[in-house]
């Protein structure tokens, strides 16, 4: 497996030659938004300049031309995921919603009091909120899969609290906040032998692992363009077809009607636009098409492996940093690096580090609960993307220690 050519890479996205403070750009705030590279960006601009129509129904050359640019996305997704149709793949906002379509769509027509859906300690406040929000109008219960002090979820914990109440388990395939990646496909053959459903929210899986929602058995799988170097306002929800056939409507609109009449009752379009009430993100969904195939075509098991590397530079490296407590020792990480620096807050550390140039995120990350656990209120987080570089580890380690320097 030859490594990434990084110098290659970072040719394609024009912002990494940005000055910061007058100091180069060290961008490692990835977990939040990945920088876009430049086949993504034209993307935007050739849709704009010569075939921008609406989509579906049009009987004219830039509707056919948009709409065959607009559905080839969708087939392209199906590839990246491993799905079987492309029809169990619906475009939605990002990973919220996503999520927030199946609570809605699904949850309300298939949850009700007594039942129990088990999410974890680990999860972003979008896999956690719907959940409570559905909770409190429905009445079932939801349970938490607790963390261990190394932040993996504890699986003992999982197979106790499964039982023949639970009817979904809603889990990350890694943390935002530690980087911690769970066992999903294991998870998911759980939840099935008890008869539950599991939802994987992916959103930061897919940048940096190749993903097959067949291999884990998922019934809904979750992620977001701008986390894999696409533009924001777009993601997808993967769902097994039978689920998604059954599951009624979120959204009331066009494009997701059959026939409308106030003689008879309303009928549906099928699966997916059954989901896509609206004029959906058609640039975003065209220009994700770009950036999968633009992963694709770099390889996401070089990209793995080269943000595997740099995260274990990074890791070695900041270890060696007195009072730095790193929150998120599993053994199976992905490419964030989340830590605490006793004497200096975060918050101060993220603004003071952003003056030399580096941009990591300093925060809850909306994992309140998480953090809680460990005792914080604000982690600092780096996090690695393809386009990152040894020597930026390095650029941002010094500076790391010049600034808690300055903050003790
Ligand atoms: C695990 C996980 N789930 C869901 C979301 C929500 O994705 P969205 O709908 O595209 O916003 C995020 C975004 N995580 C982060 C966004 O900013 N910093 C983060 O760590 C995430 O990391």
């Amino acid at each position: 497996q030859p490594a990434l050519d990084v110098a290659a890479v970072r040719q394609d996205f024009p912002i990494l030659s940005r000055q910061v403070h007058g100091k180069p750009l060290v961008y490692l705030d990835n977990a939040a938004t990945s920088q876009t590279p430049r086949q993504v960006i034209d993307a935007f601009d050739d849709y704009y300049s010569r075939y921008n129509a609406n989509i579906h129904r049009g009987l004219h050359t830039l509707s056919d031309e948009a709409t065959a640019a607009f559905e080839g996305t969708r087939e392209t997704v199906r590839a990246f995921l491993g799905a079987a149709d492309a029809r169990q793949i619906i475009f939605t906002r990002g990973t919220t919603e996503a999520i927030n379509l199946v609570a809605n769509s699904w949850g309300r027509a298939n949850l009700k009091a007594g039942d129990e859906v088990l999410i974890s300690m680990l999860e972003h406040h979008s896999n956690i909120v719907p959940w409570q929000l559905l909770a409190a109008e429905i009445g079932f219960t939801l349970k938490v899969i607790p963390v261990d002090e190394r932040g993996a979820l504890d699986q003992q914990a999982y197979r106790a609290l499964l039982s023949e109440r639970t009817r979904l388990v809603a889990v990350n395939h890694v943390s935002n906040a530690l980087g911690t990646v769970n066992p999903v496909a294991e998870m998911a053959r759980l939840a099935h032998e008890q008869g539950a459903l599991i939802l994987v929210d992916g959103a930061q899986a897919t940048p940096h692992q190749r993903v097959n929602v067949d291999a884990i058995d998922a019934d809904f799988y979750a992620f977001s363009g701008h986390k894999i170097y696409g533009p924001t306002g777009v993601g997808v929800l993967y769902g097994r077809r039978e689920l998604l056939e059954a599951m009624p409507p979120w959204q009331g609109g066009g494009e997701m009607i059959k026939t409308v009449s106030f003689d008879s009752p309303t009928t549906f379009a099928a699966i997916p636009h059954k989901f896509e009430a609206g004029t959906p993100a058609i640039a975003e969904v065209i220009a994700l098409g770009k950036a999968i195939e633009w992963i694709e075509g770099v390889g996401i098991e070089k990209i793995g492996a080269w943000e595997g590397e740099l995260l274990a530079h990074a890791t070695q490296e900041v270890q060696a940093i007195d009072g730095l407590r790193i929150l998120g020792t599993s053994p199976e990480k992905a490419a964030v690096l989340s830590f605490v620096v006793d004497g200096a807050h975060s918050q101060d550390i993220g603004l003071l580090i952003d003056q030399l140039g580096v941009a990591i995120r300093t925060g809850h990350h909306c994992a309140q609960p998480l953090l809680a656990q460990f005792g914080v209120d604000a982690t600092c987080r780096a996090s690695f993307a393809a386009y990152n570089t040894l020597e930026e580890v390095e650029t941002f380690v010094a500076a790391l220690q010049r600034v808690i320097t300055m903050l003790r």
